[in-house]
């Protein structure tokens, strides 16, 4: 209802003679055989416009809006039982025409009223006739029209329909379905049964809320609902009416608002409001409320397939990219379909209300004559039309003189004791025929949608994008296998002709050759046969007595030159010859020096042999003289005369006399006469003598004797070396232990001695003594002993299982070169052995030297400065490197390095050539010199 504005044009009422209500068309009043009002002006009439067109106008709410009536039906309800009492001696109020859309209100026995209506539905019209005419319109056009295309009475409406069939809700129009009239009419029986035992009964509320929720998907389409009854209840005052200034949109924001899924849900808040419907008896209806009850409608639908034509459209034309176009925001529809159950319309001192009822009954007909009042306003186009007088109208402003599609059914019974009040019913119903509205499409931009659709479309660009790159990257890639390929098989073809042109080159070289030596062969030949023939003639000529002078002069040159050579020759031999007599000459020279440096070595020799003579002799006196002078302290010291001679005494003297008659023999002889005189066993035995004394002079004898390699047997077979072992255990005096290791060790050159001292323990023992001593002479000793023994090819296990070689190695302690000496010849000794037995297959493993962990001294003091030392431990490098299963831990331990230098510097040939062979033949000194970068 637009305050102030005038939408009908249509005439004015009709008087009540001739009273033809408007057309019977939905959106353009029908021509009437009778002068009728028409409720359209004349240019808007069949000016609806197709949904096309309204579309195209529209831009998202931009609509102009299109005009359109407000459509009234009329309902008659059937007698009720007590009208079948009450009135059975009357006629009915009113008389229906349905196919002329007519109503005849009799005013009495021979006059009556004729009013025409949208719609004309007798009493026994079904739920779903009328539900198809008075609603579905309103919600969705399709069943209707096929109805009313069926009827060919209404052509000219069906016509009009065509034009103009999608103005529905459901197409994004706003829409009223309203029933009016006196209370227990049936307006509820109209909209709101709900059918729920006979479905055929179910009222429009239910139909149209079944069609909504069928043509939308609840996914992509809300469909929420509000029903409001008691609005005009006080306790409702604070309900607020909201007026959309731009669109004339009525809302009502404190209202709850349910959206709703399925028919079902729908049922259930029905029957919740029906249940809380305020409802009161009154005179004319027991079932009868008081209150006015509204069901709102809000569906929301995005509209599909306009955007592709749109779309398609420009793609067309080429005005536009579809790339812009993909950016219009989709359009979205916001429409809204009000089903208004008003409450009864009757008078108030008729409907019998009282107390509190009554002050609702003076609500209600204040509302409903406000929307009378507004309603005649409309229709008489009236400057000023009332609708702040009541929320009702208020809340109907869009329904009538608005932008809704409107639909009003008024009841009426066919009571004529209520005729008053049809007439009146009836006349509301005129009126509100004239009433025109502007309908108008609720469309808006989309934009939330937009985004959303544009997310996708920039995600799948993105997707497509990178299958292109990826598409570009594999083709390069292709591209450049197959130029690769091209150019690969170029290089083969090229170098198969080069080879080929080589070959050929080759062969007409070979063939070039092969014709040049064959013609050189027969120019040989050629030369030769020529020769041949020239020296047949020559010796002919020669036969001849005919020779010419030229041949005989050339005869003669040749003889010339033959001479001049043989004289050359004969040169030669003379200088040969006396070269040959100079040399000999000098050799005749050389074999006298020769003879002269003979004579001297062997004067030399006799001279050494009488100086080591000397030297016994002087040994032998030196002793005697020791002996007689440790005689002669000892009786000193006991007080004696030092005269006394003891059985040692005069074996010493007798020793001596011997030895000083003997002297002129040498010393060997003396010292064998001195074996012989004194006899061997009691010098042994002397050895074991309780005076310390006696016993180093004997130790010092027996050493004296061990030294010369012909009494070494006998003194072995005398018991001789176990006697000294014993010393060794049990002397303290360092000297015995010392004299007696000299002996030992000298007993110790002879092989089966030294498996005699392994046997009888004496390694233990040497050991023992060896870790004791501090005396540097003492450890030389023990050292040589033990390096006597490690030259023994059978004692190797059993020498380093004693600790022989630990031993060894425990000396070095003192740092005396002549300790260090001894071990290092012990050591050298060891590992010659060592190294025979493992290239024969006796010894496999490691070297027990390295076991025994003589590796390290052995490479520290492998370039000692004393000559002697070096060169054994050089010696001894040389022997473990000859064995690969040594070569890691000598890698390891620095001996490669020892070894190289020993191949480069060392100054003994045989030694040198040793080292270099070894580390050429061993593979793994090899690859540590390549790792190394040691050219070698
Ligand atoms: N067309 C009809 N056919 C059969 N019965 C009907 C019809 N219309 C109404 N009635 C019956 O008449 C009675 C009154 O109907 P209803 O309550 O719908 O009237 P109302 O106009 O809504 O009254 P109120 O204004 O007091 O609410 C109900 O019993 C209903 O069943």
């Amino acid at each position: 209802m637009a305050s102030g504005s005038f939408r009908n044009g249509g005439p004015k009422l009709p008087s009540k003679l001739d009273r033809q209500p408007s057309s019977a068309a939905y959106s353009t009043p029908k021509p009437s055989s009778k002068s009728r009002p028409s409720a359209v002006p004349a240019s808007r009439r069949g000016g609806s416009v197709a949904p096309a067109a309204a579309h195209s106008a529209s831009k998202a709410g931009g609509d102009a809006g299109v005009p359109g009536r407000v459509r009234v039906a009329v309902r008659l309800r059937p007698r009720n039982a007590e009208e079948m009492i009450a009135d059975a001696d009357f006629a009915d109020c009113v008389e229906l025409q349905p196919e002329l859309k007519r109503l005849k209100l009799r005013k009495n026995n021979w006059e009556s009223e004729t009013y025409e209506f949208d719609e004309v539905l007798t009493e026994f019209a079904s739920q779903k006739r009328v539900y198809e005419v008075v609603a579905k319109p309103v919600v969705e056009f399709a069943v209707y029209l096929l109805d009313a295309a069926s009827s060919s009475s209404h052509a000219l409406n069906v016509s009009t329909l065509r034009h103009n069939p999608f103005l529905s809700v459901l197409e994004g129009y706003n829409g009223t379905v309203m029933a009016y009239g006196q209370t227990g009419t049936g307006k509820t029986f109209t909209l709101g049964r709900l059918g729920e035992e006979d479905t055929a009964a179910r009222g429009i509320m239910v139909r149209a809320m079944e069609d909504i929720l069928g043509d939308t998907s609840p996914e992509t389409d809300p469909v929420s609902v509000s029903y409001l009854q008691d609005l005009l209840v006080p306790a409702n005052d604070n309900i607020a009416i909201v007026e959309d200034p731009k669109t004339g949109d009525v809302s009502l924001p404190g209202v709850t608002s349910v959206e709703l899924r399925d028919q079902k849900s729908f049922m259930e808040l029905l029957r919740l409001g029906e249940a809380h419907r305020f409802a009161a008896n009154t005179k004319l209806n027991t079932e009868s409320s008081r209150s006015h009850a509204i069901l709102i409608v809000h569906v929301k639908r995005s509209v599909k397939g306009r955007h592709d034509a749109d779309q398609s459209f420009h793609g067309e034309n080429g005005t536009s990219s579809t790339m812009v176009t993909s950016f219009r925001p989709p359009i979205v529809r916001k429409s809204k379909l009000v089903v208004v159950d008003l409450a009864g319309s009757e008078r108030i001192d008729k409907s019998g209300s009282e107390g509190h009822t009554l002050e609702e009954a003076k609500s209600i007909n204040l509302s409903l004559s406000a929307l009378g009042k507004c309603i005649n306003a409309l229709a008489e186009n009236s400057p000023h039309v009332p609708v702040r007088d009541s929320k009702l109208t208020r809340l109907l402003r869009d329904s009538f003189g608005g932008s809704a599609r409107t639909s009003l059914v008024v009841t009426i019974g066919p009571s004529p004791r209520h005729r008053g009040e049809t007439s009146s019913t009836i006349m509301f119903g005129q009126r509100a025929m004239k009433v025109e509205n502007m309908v108008k499409l609720k469309e808006e931009f989309d934009y939330k949608s937009l985004c959303r659709r544009l997310d996708i479309e920039l995600d799948k660009l993105i997707a497509e994008n990178e299958r292109q790159r990826k598409d570009f990257e594999d083709e390069i890639e292709r591209i450049r296998t197959e130029a690769d390929n091209h150019i690969a098989e170029a290089e083969r073809s090229y170098t198969n002709a080069l080879e080929n042109e080589r070959l050929k080159c080759q062969q007409d070289y070979m063939d070039s050759i092969k014709k040049l030596e064959e013609k050189w062969m027969s120019d040989v030949e050629k030369a030769r046969l020529e020769h041949q023939d020239a020296c047949l003639e020559k010796a002919c000529n020669k036969e001849a007595p005919t020779s010419s002078s030229d041949e005989i002069a050339e005869v003669r040159q040749l003889l010339q030159t033959e001479k001049l050579m043989r004289q050359s020759s004969e040169d030669e031999v003379s200088n040969l010859k006396s070269e040959v007599s100079h040399w000999k000459n000098l050799e005749a020279a050389g074999n006298a020096e020769i003879m002269k440096l003979r004579k001297m070595l062997d004067s030399e020799a006799n001279q050494k042999q009488k100086l080591e003579e000397e030297i016994a002799i002087l040994k032998s006196q030196l002793l005697q003289l020791s002996l007689q002078a440790d005689e002669t302290r000892r009786s000193l010291d006991r007080g004696g005369s030092g005269k006394v001679l003891t059985g040692f005494d005069s074996l010493v003297s007798q020793a001596r006399h011997s030895q000083l008659r003997d002297s002129a023999n040498g010393p060997k002889a003396s010292i064998a006469k001195l074996f012989e005189q004194v006899g061997l066993q009691k010098i042994l035995s002397l050895l074991e003598s309780e005076d310390p004394d006696v016993r180093v002079h004997a130790v010092k004898v027996v050493a004296n004797l061990a030294a010369e390699e012909a009494n070494q047997e006998k003194i072995v077979e005398a018991g001789g070396l176990t006697s000294l072992l014993m010393l060794l255990r049990s002397s303290e005096d360092e000297t015995i232990r010392r004299v007696a290791a000299g002996a030992i060790a000298n007993l110790a050159m002879n092989e089966t001695n030294q498996e005699l001292i392994m046997a009888q323990g004496g390694i233990t023992l040497l050991s023992i003594t060896a870790a004791d001593a501090e005396d540097p002479q003492t450890l030389r000793m023990v050292a040589g002993a033990i390096a006597n023994l490690c030259g023994n090819d059978k004692l190797q296990m059993r020498l380093s299982g004693e600790g022989g070689i630990k031993a060894l190695l425990g000396m070095v302690r003192c740092g005396h070169p002549d300790v260090l000496a001894q071990v290092a010849r012990g050591i050298a000794n060891f590992a010659k052995c060592e190294s025979r037995a493992s290239t024969q297959g006796n010894k496999v493993g490691v070297s027990l030297l390295i076991e025994d962990g003589a590796l390290p001294w052995i490479v520290k003091n492998a370039n000692h400065e004393a000559s002697p030392i070096r060169r054994h431990i050089e010696l001894a490098l040389c022997h473990l490197a000859q064995h690969e299963v040594n070569a890691k831990d000598m890698i390891r331990e620095g001996a490669l390095w020892e070894l190289v230098r020993i191949s480069r510097d060392c100054s003994r040939e045989d030694i040198r050539m040793l080292a270099h062979r070894t580390l050429i033949s061993s593979p793994t000194f090899q690859a540590e010199l390549r790792r190394l970068r040691i050219e070698f």
